[in-house]
């Protein structure tokens, strides 16, 4: 649905050339939700207004639909762009319309009769659950609500593709979960192709199929989410993943954790398990069948697109042997294991 293609954006600034963008490639599937995310600064913005040529790119292509953009100017350009709907971080709403007046907007700039347009716009208040708020005005309504409203604008035109520029980032978590549910649902009703600019890692946790990490204009990581979540690969995406996984140890263990590689008592290692593991009752074999003893630190379990994934960082204890032969078990279950280091036996008991 949308091939990028070697981009790049140049910004033109008095001390000299400004890359932002430095040559990035995606291929975007129709009926995907895709998120592409970093750091502020990261040039995620830049990237989504040169995806409807709000931005002109400095070199490179962009295929949405089968057409490419980069050439097109005046009404072909509009015309093309009128299949790409946008929803922005602050909703971008006029105050002086009513809810009915905002969504009909877009319309109104391509001439839809009157009749249709009352029509369509009644279809979208229905599809983002606001028909009773038809007449109010921006003022009158609480942050999702007028997200709800510039969803239901960017979708009147019957667009191809969304694109939502930190469309959640202004609202509360709750809210947030309620605008991504609303989103999800209307990807999977109207298969349409979502494009998701973000610097949170819950919300591409939350509903994308794949993600897109840049960094400093490039894209330093892609793939299916789970994979990213589970297995990520650059600093950057290490840092945003920590983020929402929390896998760091508690600090009173931390401080008292010595490096030591040996299998003796008092070892501290993190386990994690991912997919069909997840389901298995892998600790309590462990302590049954190698007579080991697990002090639990710190553990979660996750769903990341359903699929379970969790880490338990446990304090181990019993037979060398034992531990040993607990490692190789693991192991043998492919089961991703961390050795963090040794607690000494005063401090176990605090640990
Ligand atoms: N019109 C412009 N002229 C010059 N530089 C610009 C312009 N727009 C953006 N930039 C620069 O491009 C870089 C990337 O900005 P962009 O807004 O795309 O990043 P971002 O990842 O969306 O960050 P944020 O989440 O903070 O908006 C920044 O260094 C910014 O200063």
């Amino acid at each position: 649905m949308i091939v990028i293609d070697d981009l790049e954006k140049d910004f033109g600034v008095p001390s000299g050339p400004n890359p932002v963008l430095r040559g990035i490639s995606l291929t975007i599937e129709k009926g995907e939700v895709f998120g592409i995310i970093g750091r502020s600064g990261a040039g995620k913005s830049t990237l989504v207004r040169c995806i409807n040529l709000l931005e002109r790119p400095t070199r490179g292509r962009i295929t949405v639909a089968g057409r490419d953009l980069s050439g097109l100017a005046g009404p072909a350009l509009r015309a093309a762009r009128h299949d790409i709907g946008m929803v922005f971080q602050h909703f971008n709403l006029l105050s002086s319309r009513t809810v009915q007046g905002n969504v009909s907007l877009p319309l109104e700039l391509v001439d839809m009769p009157r009749g249709e347009r009352l029509r369509r716009v009644d279809e979208m208040l229905d599809l983002v659950g606001l028909t009773d708020k038809r007449d109010a005005y921006p003022a009158q309504l609480s942050g999702g609500q007028k997200q709800r409203v510039g969803i239901a604008r960017a979708l009147a035109s019957r667009p191809s593709v969304l694109l939502c520029d930190e469309a959640t980032s202004a609202l509360d978590p709750e809210t947030t979960k309620s605008i991504l549910a609303l989103l999800a649902e209307i990807n999977r009703t109207l298969n349409l192709t979502i494009v998701l600019i973000t610097h949170e890692m819950q919300v591409v946790r939350e509903i994308a199929d794949r993600v897109a990490v840049l960094d400093q204009g490039l894209v330093v990581e892609q793939g299916r989410v789970f994979d990213v979540f589970t297995q990520p690969t650059h600093p950057v995406t290490r840092s945003l993943v920590r983020e929402v996984l929390n896998l760091e140890l508690p600090e009173r263990v931390r401080s008292r954790l010595r490096h030591s590689p040996q299998t003796s008592p008092g070892l501290v290692m993190r386990i994690t398990f991912t997919g069909p593991s997840a389901n298995e009752p892998i600790v309590s074999e462990i302590v049954r069948r190698f007579g080991v003893s697990f002090n639990i630190l710190h553990g979660h379990i996750d769903y990341i697109q359903n699929a379970p994934y969790g880490t338990l960082t446990v304090e181990a204890g019993g037979s060398e042997a034992g531990l040993q032969a607990a490692l190789d078990f693991l192991r043998v279950k492919s089961l991703k294991v961390e050795i963090l280091g040794r607690v000494a036996a005063p401090d176990r008991a605090v640990a």
